[in-house]
């Protein structure tokens, strides 16, 4: 299934360390992600989530340590040309349409046939109405949902997703979310709320002050819950700990 990834490992990072001027973002953060899995990646704020995504995608350059996406380093082409990235921020172009974006952006990442892909993607997640409206005039929603729709334009293999579900209403995240997981792909998703965690993945990395501090499953997660506590409040009596 997987032509990549040789070792069956999709995402790997180890002992990576990050420093933005004085201040430590990461601080040797280790992970290893089978290919074809799915995680989610929590901490509080500050945590070094968005440091460890952008890294991965290869916007910054770690300062030690070692990182590989699909068994490539993050800044080669091989690597761009597996990874879906969405930002935490996204923007689409505003001045072009909903469709014209994905139209433009599959043309640039090599979609074959990128007006019927974009028109698929449109389709899945119910854009349809506003798919000649500029970006500038969608909602934040709609435009959410085009940010996602941008990041899996070029069908990629491993797919890193920033608060995906942002800004979505609860049908929304809903169509969002059965499109995810429709697709045959690794993902690692970062969210800082359990419950778009406990809808997206099977697995957790729970990481504070630049570092892993938990790493298994939902499942365990839920087994470890004393006294009736919710699933909240086992990630936050984790992040505690640590704290
Ligand atoms: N461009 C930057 N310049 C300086 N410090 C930064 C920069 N970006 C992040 N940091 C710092 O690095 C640390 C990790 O930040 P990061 O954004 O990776 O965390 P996060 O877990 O994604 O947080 P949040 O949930 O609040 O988005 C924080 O202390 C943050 O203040």
């Amino acid at each position: 299934m997987y032509d990549y990834g040789e070792s069956g490992i999709c995402i790997e990072m180890k002992e990576v360390t990050k420093k933005y001027d004085s201040i430590s973002a990461l601080n040797g953060i280790d992970m290893e992600i089978p290919c074809g899995a799915r995680y989610s990646l929590i901490g509080p704020n500050g945590a070094g989530k968005s440091t460890t995504l952008k890294i991965l995608v290869g916007l910054l350059k770690p300062d030690s340590g070692k990182v590989t996406v699909g068994g490539f380093d993050p800044v080669t082409n091989q690597a761009k040309g597996i990874i879906g990235y969405l930002p935490e921020d996204a923007y689409p172009y505003i001045n072009l349409t909903l469709k014209e974006n994905l139209e433009y952006i599959g043309a640039i990442r090599g979609v074959e046939d990128p007006k019927s892909r974009a028109m698929d993607l449109i389709e899945k997640l119910d854009l349809l109405p506003y798919r000649y409206t500029k970006v500038s005039q969608l909602s934040r929603g709609n435009r959410q949902k085009l940010s996602v729709a941008l990041a899996i334009v070029h069908h990629p293999k491993v797919i890193l997703l920033d608060e995906p579900l942002n800004y979505l209403d609860i049908p929304t995240q809903a169509s969002v979310i059965k499109m995810l997981d429709d697709l045959k792909a690794t993902y690692l998703v970062s969210t800082h709320i359990m419950e778009i965690a406990e809808k997206l993945s099977r697995n957790v990395i729970i990481i504070g002050h630049g570092r892993v501090t938990w790493n298994g499953t939902m499942d365990h997660l839920r087994k470890m819950a004393e006294n009736g506590e919710r699933i909240e409040e086992v990630v936050a009596r984790l992040m505690k700990d640590v704290a």
